[in-house]
């Protein structure tokens, strides 16, 4: 189970806005986060990775204090060890394909088997700027997989992909999500097209 209950300060057109949010999240399952453009969906998965610092809050995952403003706790991202798929993909340039999976696993069929889901076998030595957006995007989700986090926060991860593509990576993402026993959040504006993966929705306002 992950348990949140946070706020935050957020500056938006309006001026400053609260975000405030109480919920939790079923653990080995998938849930889609969707609401509207501004409401605060990236900035909650940059709160639940570390990278983004809430005025207060608790975080408890899979019974692991993360985050507990009262006493002053802050678990740092490197401990919280999530996977991330951010929304701009945040590459490495000077890494091939093969070298970004490296960097997470030295399992070389791991390595081999991700390169398929994601449809990458032939590109395994090619750099970012070799790439396409799509193929950019498969890699930045590959990359997190790579070090079969137990919880995988994904920032639009599907946005850049034809609907066949994802269809198909889906497919095949969804038994090694529960092989891994990954809690997966994915923040989607189109809560159709991750509806296959995700058992849950959460709906920020
Ligand atoms: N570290 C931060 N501190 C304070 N405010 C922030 C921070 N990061 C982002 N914001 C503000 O929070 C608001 C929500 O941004 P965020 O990117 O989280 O929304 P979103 O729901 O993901 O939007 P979209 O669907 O358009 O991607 C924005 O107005 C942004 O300027």
């Amino acid at each position: 189970m992950i348990q949140v209950e946070v706020t935050k300060q957020i500056k938006t057109y309006n001026g400053q806005q609260q975000l405030q949010i109480k919920t939790s999240f079923a653990p080995q399952a998938t849930t889609q986060i969707f609401g509207p453009s501004g409401a605060g969906k990236t900035t909650f998965l940059k709160i639940l990775a570390g990278l983004v610092q809430p005025e207060q809050g608790l975080i408890c995952v899979h019974q692991q204090i993360w985050l507990d403003t009262h006493s002053n706790i802050c678990l740092p991202p490197q401990k919280r060890k999530v996977g991330f798929v951010f929304q701009d993909y945040a590459l490495f340039p000077h890494l091939t394909v093969e070298q970004h999976l490296l960097y997470g696993t030295t399992d070389q069929d791991y390595v081999q088997h991700l390169l398929e889901i994601g449809q990458m076998t032939s590109f395994r030595r090619h750099k970012p700027r070799h790439l396409s957006g799509g193929q950019q995007q498969r890699l930045a989700l590959l990359r997190a997989l790579s070090t079969k986090p137990h919880l995988l926060l994904m920032d639009e991860p599907f946005s850049a992909l034809d609907n066949t593509l994802k269809q198909s990576i889906i497919t095949d993402l969804k038994p090694l999500l529960v092989e891994l026993k990954t809690t997966c959040l994915i923040v989607t504006h189109y809560p159709a097209e991750s509806a296959d993966l995700a058992e849950h929705t959460f709906e920020l306002q």
